[in-house]
């Protein structure tokens, strides 16, 4: 209370106030301790001490602690997506009047991706494990712990899947260690077409015909499964489920590790681009699913080392990092563009479609004849029931899984060897001779041809031909400068099913607008045009019927 004759108010108080404020402190502060005993804050936090070695079933534990993890992970995003859209819809609510209202800002809204889908992309690009760096790191902690390297190729693009830069760097780097080729996802290719390139491979390294099962469940999915079939004496063969080459690989690796008398297991690091079925392979081996393994690129992101036998142990890496400067096509196939976002699959898919004739893509797909690829996509999309709201064709989802088959498990097709192969300019003939040393080729040879007996292959009629683009460039370091793709040449544009086979048909762009093959006057942009970018006048779309034409009068307006 201030006094009369006194600036300020003093700040005595009488002792029964200040004794009151005191113990209503104390008793907070109690509280407090109370409630942070409670939940154990303030206690040392226990350090994990691990696995130790000599437990048993180390690895099986470690895996198990590492699935639960990304499970836990996985469902932490899925909350905060969740929590996020509750509160963007809460917001959504409150700003809808008014901004209906503006006809502008509804317009600018449709334009701009659903929140989920921002989310998503925040989220994943946050994740440092998504990083190029981490990838790079990670590939080469593989390369340095291994001392056989497996180069896995896809069968239907084999030499689309070989990497000048890894290869090299195996090559120079320290430990002599020694290069390998596994063709794998054989049961999508011709046969003609696997031997021809089993032979051309094996001019430079041994190379291993393989097909990996593709239906590989968990543990104790497996056992019962496995009950199940003795039970009842049937063994699962189908076709997803058997694994080809497998017996072949085990017995090189096995001979190789013999034969060197090494104390301590071999180490066998599996590398090569996206969706390859690296994974695939060691869960083959295992017989378990040991890695996750998916149609979706990019799933494994950090290496894994698992033991196949008592003297092998496999050590599965991310996906090779392509180059920027790849064909468009190579980059559609091999790098993680498009789930990076960093391309639209509607362009995968377009790039992919030139590469392959029209005529096979149609009978492939039972589709009918298609001028361009966002037709095709419209016509497999009402092919597989993909429709959105009013039977509008989902052409995203069509282009996803388009995308899918010719990355995963499904779609056959085959890009013919060279009839003269020869060796790139970082191999010369002692390399390939050193690289082939130790090795037992002769039972390497009949092992692939055991497995060539066993597996389905597709008729060659059946399968689309693509046309390869040579070796894809990979990034070992993120150091080095990534420079961005040259644009399409006119021979790129060759053998297209969406230009020259199509005969003077109309190729239609995003936008909707057609672009016609008769030869179109191109008018110079002025400086200043050329400047600010193209802005060619849009033809305005009006609607006629808004106009009033009739002569009658309108009750409706006021004319005052
Ligand atoms: N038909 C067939 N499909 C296969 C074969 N091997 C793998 N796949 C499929 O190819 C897809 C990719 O396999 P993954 O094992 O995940 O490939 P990855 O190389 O580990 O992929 P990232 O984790 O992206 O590096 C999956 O859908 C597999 O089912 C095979 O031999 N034949």
């Amino acid at each position: 209370m201030k006094r009369p004759g006194l600036k300020k108010a003093s700040k005595r108080v009488s002792c029964s106030k200040r004794y009151k404020i005191q113990k209503k402190v104390r008793e907070h502060n109690k509280k407090l301790r109370k409630d942070a005993k409670k939940k154990g804050v303030g206690k040392k936090v226990k350090k994990d001490i691990g696995v130790p070695n000599k437990a048993p079933f180390k690895e099986d534990i470690l895996r198990e602690a590492e699935q639960r993890r990304s499970k836990l992970e996985e469902e932490k995003e899925k909350n905060k997506l969740a929590k996020q859209q509750e509160r963007a819809q809460k917001r959504k609510k409150e700003n809808s009047a008014s901004r209906d209202a503006d006809p502008k800002a509804k317009k600018a809204r449709k334009e701009l991706p659903s929140q989920e889908v921002l989310v998503k992309q925040m989220v994943k690009q946050s994740d440092p494990r998504n990083s190029k760096k981490h990838l790079c790191s990670e590939l080469n902690k593989v390369i340095d712990a291994s001392d056989i390297i497996v180069e896995i190729l896809d069968a239907r693009d084999p030499l689309g899947c070989r990497c000048p830069q890894l290869e090299e760097a195996v090559l120079k780097g320290e430990g002599n260690k020694k290069l390998l080729f596994l063709l794998n996802k054989i049961d999508l290719v011709p046969k003609e077409n696997v031997e021809k390139w089993l032979q051309c491979l094996q001019l430079e390294f041994p190379a291993v015909a393989f097909k990996a099962s593709t239906q590989q469940q968990d543990k104790t999915v497996q056992e019962k499964k496995a009950r199940f079939a003795t039970l009842n004496g049937v063994v699962d063969q189908t076709k997803g489920v058997a694994c080809y080459g497998s017996s072949s690989l085990l017995q090189l690796l096995g001979d190789y590790a013999n034969a060197t008398g090494r104390e301590g297991s071999l180490k066998v690091g599996l590398v090569g681009f996206p969706n390859v079925g690296k994974s695939s392979l060691i869960n083959s081996l295992k017989g378990m699913r040991a890695c996750n393994a998916g149609v979706q690129r990019g799933i494994t992101r950090c290496f894994q080392d698992i033991h196949i036998s008592k003297n092998v142990k496999m050590i599965d890496s991310p996906g090779i990092v392509a180059a920027q400067s790849n064909p468009k096509a190579a980059m559609a196939l091999r790098s993680l563009q498009v789930e990076d976002k960093q391309e639209t699959v509607l362009e995968a898919v377009r790039t992919l479609l030139k590469q392959c004739n029209k005529q096979q893509v149609m009978l492939q797909y039972n589709v009918p004849d298609f001028r361009n690829s966002l037709e095709f996509l419209s016509f497999f999309a009402k092919k597989r029931g993909f429709l959105q709201k009013g039977g509008v064709p989902n052409t995203e989802l069509a282009a996803s899984t388009f995308l899918n088959d010719w990355t995963g498990a499904k779609l056959s097709y085959h890009c013919k060897a060279p009839e003269k192969p020869s060796l790139p300019p970082y191999l010369s003939e002692d390399i390939v001779r050193e690289m082939q040393k130790g090795w037992d080729l002769d039972k390497l040879r009949k092992g692939n041809e055991e497995t060539l007996r066993s597996v389905k292959f597709p008729n060659q009629a059946s399968s689309i031909v693509l046309l390869s683009k040579g070796p894809t460039a990979g990034v070992l370091s993120d150091v080095v400068e990534d420079k961005p793709a040259p644009e399409p040449t006119e021979e790129d544009m060759e053998g297209s099913c969406e230009n020259k086979e199509a005969g003077g048909v109309k190729e239609v762009s995003e936008e909707g607008t057609a672009e016609t093959d008769e030869p179109q006057i191109k008018t110079p942009l002025t400086n200043k045009q050329a400047k600010v970018g193209l802005q060619v006048p849009v033809p305005v779309n009006i609607d006629l019927s808004s106009v009033h034409t009739d002569d009658t009068y309108d009750f409706n307006t006021d004319f005052k």
